[in-house]
């Protein structure tokens, strides 16, 4: 695809669509819940709408109904055996929740996925889980998908010390916690994403959070709820990054999610000088509305506990760095190296193939600032989150082409991004 470049700048509103870890698990709530979940403004991006579709293969009635996804539960005991394998496409969410989710049930389930899925580690939730009575095999031996499930109705409950900091580890063992006789308490690395516990707490389950550490009682019995999905910051960043690095630009994100655990890159913007207002907040839904500026940036050290309230948003301030005075230094993040693809080398080696100074280091990036981004052929690697960056930073490349292979990769997380992107732009 030949993506859009020299623009005047970007101005306007745009809706981002639902979050995609909420839509995910509000998903896979309704179907172990009793009784009818209603979603509104539900994520139908390829990743999400596998998980509805997996769920539908598990004998779980769902449809849409207007605005809305209906998903009739008739809790954990009636789910089914797909009797097929079950592919969830390029989905890690999906894979290590529903293995958890799964574990206890009493029929197997066989999970694959696409050719990147199948490098994803999955030792991280097959390990715990094991601990707790499930019998979880990777392909021929190995910790790689695709994985067989042998569902055992008699997990029990344990304490887990995560060696990593990983909201899908977590919420496996919770889910399979949810299903297990006694207490299950995971104790984090680091504090991830909560929208799991949220939404245990949201179907009338009971779960304590006590810093770092997180019990429940097993086995519980949820109900369904009405679900409002909020909108994905993960996918209004490649917007807020937009408006603060193309000149001219003012753009107005309504109805981001602001959930405290994912809004690390909020706080990187204002740490950069970046001008970023929120305005509308609704403490309730956790979510409001972003207003961001060209601003005249400064570099930053990007690193620790700030890591997972940001780490899908780290390809694009990657690029944001690029932008600004001084050097950025990310570290810490070594988790990026086992995502779609590995983030660390991936944007290393597209910004500096458009001139950028970037370096890739053991566990995150050293950027230069004040770079001139240029021409170049570049790849998303078939990763939605690298794929969308790509087309952010092309928008200030003054002079010749920028042509991304693997564009339709964006379609994982937000199917309209090229959409909505070019209502914005000032030509
Ligand atoms: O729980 C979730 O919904 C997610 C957790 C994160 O993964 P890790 O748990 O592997 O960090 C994140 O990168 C992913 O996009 C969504
Ligand atoms: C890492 C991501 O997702 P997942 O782990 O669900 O594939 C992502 O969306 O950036």
């Amino acid at each position: 695809m030949r993506l859009t470049t020299n623009i005047k700048g970007l101005t306007g509103e745009v809706m981002v669509p639902g979050d995609k870890s909420i839509s995910h698990r509000s998903i896979m709530f309704g179907a172990i819940a009793q009784g009818e979940t209603r979603i509104k403004h539900f994520l139908k991006s390829e990743d999400c709408l596998g998980t509805l579709k997996m769920f539908q293969k598990l004998g779980v009635a769902i449809e849409e109904e207007g605005e809305e996804i209906v998903v009739h539960g008739r809790g954990f005991e009636a789910l089914q055996s797909a009797e097929e394998p079950i592919d969830i496409g390029n989905s890690g969410t999906t894979i290590r929740l529903c293995t958890g989710l799964l574990a206890g049930t009493d029929f197997t389930t066989v999970l694959t996925g696409d050719e990147s899925i199948s490098r994803r580690p999955m030792n991280r939730v097959m390990l715990p889980l094991r601990e707790m009575g499930a019998k979880i095999t990777g392909h021929e031996g190995s910790e790689f998908p695709p994985l067989t499930i042998v569902g055992q109705p008699n997990l029990r409950g344990m304490t887990y010390k995560m060696p990593v900091a990983s909201a899908q580890v977590k919420s496996a063992i919770l889910l399979a916690g949810l299903q297990a006789k006694g207490t299950t308490t995971v104790i984090e690395k680091e504090k991830t994403r909560d929208h799991t516990e949220d939404m245990i707490e949201a179907f009338g389950g009971k779960i304590l959070t006590e810093g770092k550490t997180i019990t429940l009682e097993g086995p519980q019995k949820l109900k369904g709820q009405q679900v409002n999905v909020p909108g994905d910051i993960s996918s209004a960043a490649f917007f807020m990054v937009a408006g603060l690095i193309v000149p001219n630009s003012r753009i107005v994100l309504k109805n981001v999610g602001l959930s405290e655990s994912r809004t690390g890159i909020i706080d990187v913007i204002r740490q950069m000088n970046g001008k970023i207002i929120i305005t509308d907040e609704d403490t309730v839904n956790k979510s409001g509305t972003v207003i961001v500026e060209t601003s005249e940036l400064r570099g930053t050290e990007i690193g620790g506990d700030l890591i997972p309230r940001l780490i899908d948003e780290l390809p694009v301030i990657a690029l944001l760095a690029t932008q600004a005075k001084g050097k950025t230094i990310i570290k810490d993040a070594e988790e990026l190296k086992v995502k779609e693809t590995n983030r660390i080398d991936a944007t290393a080696s597209e910004l500096q193939k458009m001139g950028a100074k970037v370096l890739a280091t053991e566990d995150g990036l050293i950027i230069e600032g004040e770079q001139t981004l240029t021409a170049s052929e570049v790849t998303s690697y078939g990763d939605h989150r690298m794929g969308m960056m790509l087309a952010i930073a092309a928008l200030i490349v003054r002079e010749g082409n920028v042509d991304l292979t693997e564009a339709e990769a964006v379609a994982v997380s937000y199917p309209n991004f090229f959409e909505d992107l070019h209502e914005l732009i000032q030509k």
